[in-house]
């Protein structure tokens, strides 16, 4: 029986978990684990949606750069023709970013402010790729996958076939690079229930740390 959870509890701002991987490593799996544990999520990914979502502020800025075809009739982007346009295109997805990266960086400080719980975990797909991230975190875990059940998972998700899978995945880091900025790892390459012992013992791992600082 899990606890109940610390909602109102400002977390140690000193100590932030940033967790990434691969495409379809698991993150969002993983972090669901946390967050039923007591710890704040900040999910860079969901930021991004909500830029792109319907009135968010990316959607002026993305509607300019790449025109109206790239804004779906609900007002939001549309993202199935970005994501085969950035990833066919590496000038188009450094547009891209240029436009999302700042606004991310932006609400992402925001989130942490606002966060509640033992501590923050930043959800961070890009993190091993940008410059800033890594010296702004306590910790590097990363989820970890083999590249087939990786590309797998994505193909059954997304309804994507293998080469715009792994389009994506070139355009990342590679999983031995990420692995070398790891400070922690969870294995993500069987079931779900394989996870639970792993982030249990993070878990414990980061309050012990908190607890001593
Ligand atoms: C390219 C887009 C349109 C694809 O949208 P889609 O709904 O298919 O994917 P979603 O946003 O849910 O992202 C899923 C995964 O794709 C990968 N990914 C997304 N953006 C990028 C990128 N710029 N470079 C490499 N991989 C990326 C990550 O592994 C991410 O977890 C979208 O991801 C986007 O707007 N990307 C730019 C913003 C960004 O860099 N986001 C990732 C970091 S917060
Ligand atoms: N251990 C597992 N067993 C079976 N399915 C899994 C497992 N881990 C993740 N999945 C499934 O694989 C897919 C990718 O997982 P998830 O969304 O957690 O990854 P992600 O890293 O957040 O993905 P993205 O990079 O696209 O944001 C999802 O459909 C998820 O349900």
């Amino acid at each position: 029986m899990l606890k109940p959870l610390p909602l109102d509890v400002k977390p140690a701002a000193s100590f932030r978990v940033g967790l990434t991987g691969g495409i379809g490593s698991g993150k969002t799996t993983v972090t669901n684990l946390f967050a039923a544990r007591g710890a704040a999520i900040v999910d860079t990914d969901l930021i991004a949606h909500a830029l792109t979502a319907k009135d968010g502020a990316g959607i002026a800025p993305i509607q300019t750069a790449f025109g109206n075809e790239f804004i779906a009739a609900n007002g939001a982007m549309d993202r199935k023709k970005m994501r085969d346009h950035v990833f066919s295109d590496a000038s188009a997805k450094q547009r891209l970013e240029a436009i999302l990266h700042p606004l991310i960086r932006a609400e992402t400080a925001l989130a942490i402010n606002r966060a509640r719980g033992l501590y923050v975990m930043l959800a961070i797909p890009l993190l091993v790729e940008s410059g800033t991230w890594p010296q702004r975190l306590t910790r590097i875990l990363v989820v970890d996958c083999d590249e087939q059940t990786q590309i797998r998972r994505v193909m059954e998700r997304n309804a994507m076939t293998e080469p715009q899978v792994r389009a994506i995945m070139a355009a990342q880091a590679t999983r031995q690079q990420r692995l070398q900025a790891a400070t922690d790892v969870i294995t993500n390459n069987s079931d779900i229930e394989a996870l639970t012992p792993q982030v249990e013992r993070l878990h414990a791992f980061y309050q012990s740390l908190i607890a001593k600082s």
